[in-house]
């Protein structure tokens, strides 16, 4: 079977809208000085998304080891009972693969390169391929659910789905 390929295509808020928010400064951003003017809050970038009443939102820090390309995905994932947010706490941009929630279908994987100012906010249910670092050892701030039961649904690939920067020549 053909192997899918996905060239990487730019991180923006209103292409990653189906799948999450992207957490960026930005001037249409709601924002407000704080902080006696020394900070301006850009205020509400994304929401975490919890499942039950008695879950909690947890602060993390990833530690990934960065991929080789063209990167060979082989399982995807989704947290159905809550939202996964992710925050370069360096200087490398990230990959990041994503598919609209419900039935799994690999021909709606889309792939993104982020750069490393730009965090993402994977909605409740939204298939995406876990931490995909690129160039260096990346550490990513973290925020997602703690709470009871199962929160990680994995799907194979299968013919694997292969992750590119270029288009192949
Ligand atoms: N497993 C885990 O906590 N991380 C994944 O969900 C991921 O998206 O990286
Ligand atoms: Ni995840």
């Amino acid at each position: 079977m053909q192997t899918l390929s996905l060239t990487a295509k730019t991180l923006t808020r209103d292409a990653f809208s189906p799948y999450g928010d992207v957490i960026e400064i930005s001037e249409d951003n709601e924002q407000f000085p704080i902080n006696y003017g020394r900070t301006q809050r850009h205020h509400a970038l994304a929401t975490v998304q919890l499942q039950e009443a008695n879950d909690s939102a947890i602060i993390s820090v990833f530690c990934s080891r960065p991929i080789v390309l063209p990167f060979r995905a082989e399982v995807m994932e989704r947290h159905p009972k809550g939202s996964q947010a992710f925050m370069p706490l360096g200087s490398s941009p990230y990959l990041v693969a994503v598919a609209p929630a419900g039935e799994f279908n690999p021909e709606s994987v889309e792939l993104f390169l982020a750069r490393p100012d730009q965090g993402v906010n994977y909605h409740q249910g939204t298939w995406h391929h876990y931490s995909l670092a690129l160039d260096t050892p990346s550490n990513f701030l973290v925020i997602d659910r703690q709470g009871s039961g199962e929160n990680c649904d994995e799907v194979e690939l299968s013919p694997p789905l292969e992750f590119r920067l270029e288009a192949p020549a």
